[in-house]
């Protein structure tokens, strides 16, 4: 294969321990929270494994549940740096990215993105022209990609407000309108309800189906 046909991404996506994650879903999903927020990184990791431009997918987590997941789906995972945050895994994933793949852009990927699709990943990554390009969540005030040139620091900034504060740092926003499936970040009950009208990964799909199972009492059941 030349140079050229070398797809020029490494993803770097962080996953926090199941057990704590998405606690915002917590007063609707109960029972099914951290299978939720495991089966979100997993579809979200394999949407973006099946982009053309991606070259391998690099999962942060100190979960051994989500590094077994991934692992089979293809990606590679990578612990955490001990009691540190998002910020720092991310930065932390991103070394290892570049030493591992040097000459290929580096870009965090949120892992709630269940409905992500590998077309719009695609479209998103083709648009991120400058030395740092970031995507707005649908809500308009996060972030769910961030991608670096290569060379380029992520010096990422994700946390509450993090668009203003990405853009603030001189990442440029990538205005595509057509990318939904990129920035449905999944928060609240509201947000998963959306996502599962766009159309979620099959993780996901499995564990809405027991989610429903669960409340009609027919969980475990062939029909
Ligand atoms: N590796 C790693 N990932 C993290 C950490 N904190 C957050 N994340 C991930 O970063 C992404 C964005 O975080 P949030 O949307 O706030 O997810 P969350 O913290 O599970 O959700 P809430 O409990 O509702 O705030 C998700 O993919 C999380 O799994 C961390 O300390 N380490
Ligand atoms: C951490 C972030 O995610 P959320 O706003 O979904 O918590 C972010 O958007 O920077």
């Amino acid at each position: 294969m030349s140079d050229l046909q070398v797809a020029p991404w490494i993803l770097v996506i962080p996953v926090k321990r199941t057990a704590i994650a998405k606690s915002r879903l917590a007063a609707a999903y109960p029972q099914h929270r951290p299978e939720l927020a495991r089966a979100f990184a997993v579809d979200t990791t394999a949407a973006a494994l099946a982009s053309p431009l991606v070259r391998a997918v690099l999962v942060v987590t100190d979960d051994p549940v989500v590094s077994a997941d991934i692992t089979a789906v293809g990606a590679y995972a990578v612990p955490d740096l001990p009691g540190v945050g998002l910020n720092e895994a991310l930065e932390h994933g991103a070394a290892v990215a570049a030493a591992e793949f040097p000459d290929v852009g580096v870009a965090a990927l949120s892992a709630d993105l269940p409905a992500l699709r590998p077309a719009e990943l695609t479209a998103a990554l083709k648009a991120c022209v400058a030395d740092r390009n970031f995507v707005i969540d649908l809500p308009g005030t996060g972030t769910t990609l961030l991608a670096a040139s290569p060379g380029t620091p992520l010096d990422p900034r994700f946390g509450v407000g993090s668009a203003l504060a990405h853009q603030a740092s001189g990442a440029v926003p990538v205005e595509l309108t057509t990318i939904d499936s990129l920035r449905r970040d999944v928060d609240t009950a509201a947000d998963l309800a959306h996502a599962v009208q766009l159309g979620v990964g099959p993780r996901t799909a499995d564990v809405m189906s027991l989610v429903l199972g669960a409340a009609t009492g027919t969980e475990g059941l062939a029909c």
